[in-house]
């Protein structure tokens, strides 16, 4: 085998265009790596003017006046700079820190694509040549980025949701979900912080809207609301979950209008009155004991429905809730005792005919189911679907979030099953027609603002509603 040593090719004569070649070459690429900097400084330049045009105003003052003034204008700049961050950190944060977080987040992303990929057998070989998934948009937001990516021919959402872990583990972050918006394309939700880490305590709520009324806070740390006045909703949960907290929210949330006579709770306690008896100044109607009292409230609930459909048939397709017709809102602490686990068949038999008769008639004349389960049986399957909203908190298994939730819950990453036992009152919710779950935490409500509550917005006795009505 022959070998040619450096020597010998200066001995051949042919070291000078060798040399020369490798010069020409580092002096290439170093111009274009000095290019691609100042190209770069000067993009950095255009997307951050609130810092880029104090640094030139600095150098400036060098060029025209010496270092010493153009010290002094860099310090005056700075103290302005971190004056700023400090006074209105809002205004900082939207203006400067959070646009070059989510610059350097997206840089990092697109940086290491490639290379997560392979090391997380996401490309594919073809001929030898890997074939790269094609990232997309990158949105980057608060305490989530979303990622938009072209899968590659023969991948499906399975590949991507297998890797979901070792992809959180690799950006050391909380979780990355995967789910599949249309064909062929895969988006990936990381969250990068957790809002909903420590509990939300309630805050003050005095709106008598039942289009939203406020439950707790949303991941993107928007306030989270339930449209109640025309839609059933389901809470599902292990025990100590949280499912207490998220009825505790709702009822503080419409406290006002039942205060105001616009909306009812008529309300079934199967814990003989444990969870719902310190506010029942507020309930019209409250079953906590016997089973016929609670298949008496849904006869109830049924009757006026039956009334209501009479007088609004022809009329209005939409109830509206008023004092003189309220909304009336049924609800249930665990739906499956009311069916699945009545000593009495019969009983068990009436009510379950009762709740679907409300469930499917109910929404449109404002006689609205809120219900809790903690075991999604079968019986309460067969409930699921009339439910429009539905909440799931954390679940002992996998499997129980669709039977709770509706199929495709936990694939469209309602990850209840990986809710840690230390998060009560988080959720996934779901709505009908939505796209995808919203995870949530319910407000914790405190048994003082829960006296608090029952003392506020207690029903008025018909005396004092009078002289309201009067007085106005
Ligand atoms: N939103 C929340 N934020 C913080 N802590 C909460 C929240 N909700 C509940 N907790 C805590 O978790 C505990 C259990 O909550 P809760 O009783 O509401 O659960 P549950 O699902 O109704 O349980 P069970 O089915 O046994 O009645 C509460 O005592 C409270 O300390």
């Amino acid at each position: 085998m022959s070998h040619t040593s450096p020597a010998g090719n200066s001995a051949g004569g042919t070291s000078g265009p060798d040399t020369a070649s490798l010069i020409l070459e580092a002096l290439g690429t170093f111009t274009w790596r000095l290019a691609r900097t100042a190209l770069g400084l000067l993009w950095w330049a255009v997307l951050f003017p609130m810092l880029s045009l104090p640094a030139a105003l600095a150098a400036y003052t060098w060029w025209h006046l010496g270092w010493v003034d153009a010290a002094c204008v860099a310090v005056a700049l700075v103290i302005g700079l971190i004056s700023w961050a400090l006074v209105h950190p809002a205004s900082w944060r939207a203006a400067v820190s959070a646009r070059i977080r989510a610059r350097r987040r997206r840089w990092r992303y697109r940086k290491g694509w490639a290379r997560q990929c392979a090391l997380h057998g996401l490309t594919v070989m073809l001929d030898r040549v890997p074939l790269v998934p094609r990232l997309g948009k990158i949105r980057i937001a608060a305490a989530t980025d979303v990622l938009a990516v072209r899968m590659v021919s023969g991948q499906t959402l399975s590949d991507w949701t297998a890797k979901s872990e070792a992809l959180a583990h690799a950006w050391q972050v909380p979780s990355v979900t995967a789910m599949s918006p249309a064909p062929g394309v895969v988006v990936l939700t990381v969250r990068t912080r957790d809002p909903l880490a420590q509990p939300i305590l309630l805050s003050a709520a005095e709106s008598t809207d039942l289009h939203r009324v406020p439950a707790g806070v949303t991941e993107d740390g928007h306030r989270w609301t339930v449209r109640l006045a025309d839609r059933h909703m389901l809470v599902a949960g292990a025990t100590g979950s949280g499912k207490g907290s998220v009825l505790w929210s709702l009822l503080a949330g419409i406290g006002p209008a039942v205060h105001d006579g616009v909306c009812q709770l008529w309300v079934i306690d199967p814990k003989g009155g444990m969870e719902f008896g310190a506010a029942q100044t507020l309930f019209t109607r409250f079953a906590h004991s016997a089973a016929e009292d609670a298949l008496e409230l849904l006869r109830d609930a049924a009757r006026v429905l039956a009334d209501r459909a009479d007088r609004l048939r022809g009329i209005a397709r939409q109830h509206t809730p008023t004092r003189a017709e309220p909304l009336i809102v049924v609800v249930v602490d665990e739906l499956a005792s009311l069916t699945a686990y009545q000593t009495d068949k019969k009983l068990g038999a009436e009510a379950a005919q009762l709740l679907s008769l409300i469930l499917s008639q109910g929404r449109a004349v404002g006689v609205v189911v809120l219900a809790a389960v903690q075991d999604p049986s079968k019986e309460v399957v067969a409930f699921r679907q009339l439910f429009p909203t539905r909440i799931g908190l954390r679940m002992t298994e996998a499997t129980q979030v669709d039977m709770a939730l509706g199929q495709g819950s936990r694939a469209a990453s309602a990850l209840c099953d990986q809710i840690p036992d230390r998060q009560p009152g988080v959720g996934y919710v779901i709505e009908d027609g939505a796209a995808r779950p919203i995870r949530v935490r319910a407000f914790l409500v405190t048994d003082a603002q829960i006296t608090d509550i029952a003392a506020r917005y207690a029903l008025p006795t018909p005396d004092a509603r009078e002289a309201e009505h009067a007085e106005k």
